[in-house]
């Protein structure tokens, strides 16, 4: 059985059909892309998989259950944490507290615990403290741990915003144009660290316009062209088709 399967979804903004009737799986361990020219409708589906959008019809099942139209925060609880197009960090505070912010959501204590700073209490923070550490290095950023998240070059801000999604322990990562705005040598290194993510046993689905990003990385890639799924398949397969060379050149009328 699929980790999650996307059966028949949409999302209309009134008349506007941004994404129509959308069917897709993903296997556990995968790395799957979802590209498609601007406007098509990805960021859309992505805020349908991860509760930022309700759907006008559809279902998306996750490990066997429907998780479709429930809040944001329950769905990174049931295991998708995700980063944002525009990076979306709090960056007056620490690096590191921008992960433990991510784990708060399996915190293990009670309110009474914290309250009164138990022994229970201060034995989590102190093991959530070494698992940010460990996310941390893990993405490059250890010696950083303590600057302030907006004093970042722009791609750590991003590496950053992945290290949060993943301290969520999150068993899919969904990454919004995750090489944006990043130099050549950042997007190689990214391309790396994601693989290295795939390795470790999280699976993985990316929106980006980076086709060297894409093309080296995707176990299978998702074509999306004005909402709907025009194609499917590996990268080679996707690379020569002539429906998406055309979704992405524009049609000869
Ligand atoms: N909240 C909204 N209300 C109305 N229309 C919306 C809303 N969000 C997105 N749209 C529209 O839905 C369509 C798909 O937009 P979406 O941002 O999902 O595309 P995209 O493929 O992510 O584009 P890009 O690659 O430029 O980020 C666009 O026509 C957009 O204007």
């Amino acid at each position: 059985m699929a980790l999650m399967e996307v059966k028949n979804i949409s999302k209309h903004f009134g008349g506007l059909i941004a994404v129509n009737k959308v069917n897709f799986e993903v296997n556990e361990g995968e790395i799957i892309s979802i590209i498609g020219p601007n406007g098509a409708g990805k960021t859309t589906l992505f805020n349908l998989l991860t509760g930022v959008n309700q759907l006008t019809e559809g279902e998306i099942i996750f490990e066997g259950k429907p998780i479709h139209n429930k809040k944001p925060q329950e769905i990174v609880k049931a295991g998708l944490a995700r980063t944002f197009q525009n990076i979306r960090l709090f960056g007056d505070m620490r690096v590191i507290e921008n992960v433990l912010i991510g784990m708060h959501i399996n915190t293990k204590y009670s309110f009474l615990d914290l309250l009164f700073r138990t022994k229970k209490y201060r034995e989590v923070e102190k093991e959530k403290h070494q698992k940010a550490i460990e996310i941390l290095d893990s993405i490059g950023l250890k010696d950083k741990v303590h600057h302030y998240a907006s004093n970042l070059p722009y791609g750590e801000q991003r590496k950053l915003e992945i290290a949060r999604a993943i301290s969520t322990n999150a068993k899919i990562l969904l990454l919004d144009e995750p090489a944006a705005g990043m130099n050549p040598q950042e997007s190689e290194e990214l391309l790396n660290f994601i693989k290295s993510l795939r390795d470790k046993g999280y699976t993985i689905i990316l929106i980006e316009h980076d086709m060297n990003v894409v093309m080296n990385i995707s176990d299978r890639i998702y074509v999306i062209d004005y909402g709907k799924k025009i194609a499917e398949g590996l990268p080679a397969e996707i690379a020569n088709n002539k429906r998406v060379i055309e979704a992405y050149l524009g049609r000869s009328e």
